[in-house]
């Protein structure tokens, strides 16, 4: 790890959201005993790290502080958060529901406007849904699904994007043109993600976790493959 290398976003960018020293967890659960960590504007970050490691807990605390600080956030969970019922039109739709008031949504749920079609076929179409969009989600496959959740993001759009797995269930080369749309889309990212070379292809900030510590924080062409491998050890 280089820890006196800069990232590419300058240190005068603003900061979007701060931990000092914070605890992180789940009531007596402590995930993160002494988190300290700082997002700013325009960077990509890719989280990194074995399976309870923390990752979902720190992108938790991410959206909700960013919520609480007023900031336009897009999320895919990792368990997607779709209604199965509805179409993958209303899931993606849903992305926007703080746009309009009850009363429009509830009219455009019933029969969805011809207005709300249109803006949201393009994102289907990008995402290859098109031929499912009047589809109930739980009709679909677990990759059509997780496309669906990222779809919704998408539309939402935002200052940033915080994304847990949201390619785990789809093929390399579908992963590679999602993560572009990502980074085409929102000014800052912050990722998990299981594969290290997608890691490494998308993001300009590699933060690695093990068993609630950051243990890597660099820029991702400071380290090495080996290095990063090294998370997922012992
Ligand atoms: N709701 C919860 N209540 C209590 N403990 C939890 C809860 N969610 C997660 N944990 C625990 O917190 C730790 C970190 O979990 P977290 O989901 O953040 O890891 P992760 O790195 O995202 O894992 P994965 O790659 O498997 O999604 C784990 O030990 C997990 O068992």
């Amino acid at each position: 790890m280089n820890e006196n290398a800069s990232f590419p976003a300058p240190a005068s960018a603003p900061v979007l959201a701060a931990f000092e020293g914070e605890r992180l967890g789940y009531g007596e659960r402590v995930v993160f005993e002494h988190l300290t960590l700082a997002v700013r504007q325009g960077e990509r970050i890719a989280l990194l790290g074995r399976s309870g490691s923390g990752k979902s807990t720190l992108i938790s605390a991410l959206y909700r502080r960013l919520s609480e600080a007023g900031r336009r956030v897009a999320l895919v969970p990792q368990d997607h958060a779709l209604v199965p019922q509805l179409s993958v039109f209303h899931n993606i739709y849903m992305g926007r529901l703080d746009r309009h008031g009850t009363v429009y949504n509830a009219l455009n749920l019933l029969r969805p406007f011809r207005r709300e079609r249109e803006a949201v076929a393009p994102f289907a179409e990008e995402l290859g849904l098109a031929p499912e969009i009047l589809r109930p989600v739980e009709r679909l496959s677990g990759g059509q699904r997780q496309r669906t959740a990222v779809g919704r993001a998408f539309f939402r759009g935002g200052d940033i994007l915080l994304a847990d797995e949201p390619v785990s269930a789809v093929d390399e080369t579908q992963a590679r043109r999602i993560l572009q749309g990502m980074a085409e889309r929102f000014p800052t990212l912050v990722l998990s993600l299981h594969a290290v070379d997608l890691a490494l292809e998308t993001a300009d900030r590699i933060i690695g976790l093990k068993a609630g510590r950051v243990v890597v924080d660099a820029p991702a062409g400071a380290l090495t493959r080996g290095e990063l491998d090294g998370l997922y050890a012992g």
